[in-house]
């Protein structure tokens, strides 16, 4: 099915994916965070964030931006749970997060898929850890193998894919879980130009599907743009953010809102934004 047909999917069938019905979902809350890191070694101490709150309500997708080493990835990380801020509180609904849970799933930019089995069987991986039937966890994923256009690829081993497909396998394997959040962490950073923008689309067309809440992290200011209800800039380290930026461009999106004239416009301010962090940085290294 085509781009252009999934997006006039009617609303029943994009919110209820072949008889199985989707979590409810929390708003996430973050509430004055910190993370500081300390060298063993040395025992100094890395500031990366910095006094953060922000509230992600359910099906909404928000995007991190910033400079390089400014504190994105550590913040998406104490969301996933893998890192333990420092100061600050994160809820899914009442729920405070302190630890891993099923009701997040982080994609990161390396597929890093089980090598030893195929592309259903990965998919299925997750389902067979909790504890679900083989052939229960077959069905769920034969769907995902659809949403992420692998049909015809499910005998297929890891080696024998794309960089591309792997990552598509990678996402398949992080939605069949039903997580109430999808983290994606540069989940395209290490895909060509031309694999990066079908991968971009093909993301825009499964959120337009399953309206999941999503956090994630890019550098690419068009593809947060592209995707984004709201773009979140980060200030140089340690992160606080500079600006909430609503991206109310019309949806569904199709690819060709790229030649919007408010994309150009919204891409613009953001790229401004992260260039007067860097040059701030630079004036206070090189204290100018
Ligand atoms: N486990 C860690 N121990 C010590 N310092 C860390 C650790 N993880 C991150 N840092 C430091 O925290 C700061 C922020 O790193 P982080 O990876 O969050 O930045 P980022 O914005 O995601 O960078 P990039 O865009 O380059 O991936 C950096 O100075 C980094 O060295």
């Amino acid at each position: 099915m085509g781009l252009i047909e999934n997006l006039r999917l009617s609303k029943k069938s994009m919110f209820n994916l072949g008889g199985i019905s989707e979590p409810k979902t929390e708003k996430l809350s973050v509430s004055d965070l910190g993370i500081s890191f300390e060298n063993t070694k040395t025992g100094a101490i890395t500031d990366a964030v910095e006094q953060v709150s922000i509230n992600i309500n359910p099906g909404e997708f928000v995007t991190i931006v910033g400079l390089s080493g400014c504190g994105k990835s550590s913040f998406l990380n104490a969301i996933a749970g893998l890192v333990k801020p420092s100061r600050g509180t994160i809820k899914l609904g009442d729920k405070t997060i302190d630890g891993p849970g099923q009701d997040r799933t982080v994609v990161f930019q390396k597929a890093s898929l089980l090598p030893w089995r195929n592309v259903i069987r990965n998919i299925t991986y997750g389902l067979e850890l909790r504890g679900m039937k083989y052939k229960d966890a077959l069905n769920h994923a034969e769907e995902y193998i659809e949403m992420v256009n692998l049909k015809g690829y499910e005998s297929f081993f890891p080696y024998q894919l794309s960089g591309g497909m792997q990552q598509r396998v990678n996402i398949a394997r992080a939605l069949v879980c039903k997580p109430e959040v999808l983290l994606l962490d540069e989940p395209f950073a290490a895909l060509d130009a031309i694999t990066r923008e079908t991968m971009q689309n093909e993301l825009l067309s499964l959120w337009e599907k399953t309206r999941k809440t999503v956090l994630m992290v890019t550098h690419q200011i068009d593809e947060a743009v592209l995707l984004s209800d709201r773009v979140i800039v980060f200030s140089a380290k340690p992160a606080r953010i500079l600006e909430e930026i609503k991206i109310d461009l019309p949806r569904p999106r199709i690819p060709e809102i790229r030649a919007h004239v408010d994309f150009d416009l919204l891409s613009t301010k953001i790229w401004s934004l992260i260039h007067t962090s860097a040059r701030k940085k630079v004036d206070v290294e090189y204290e100018i």
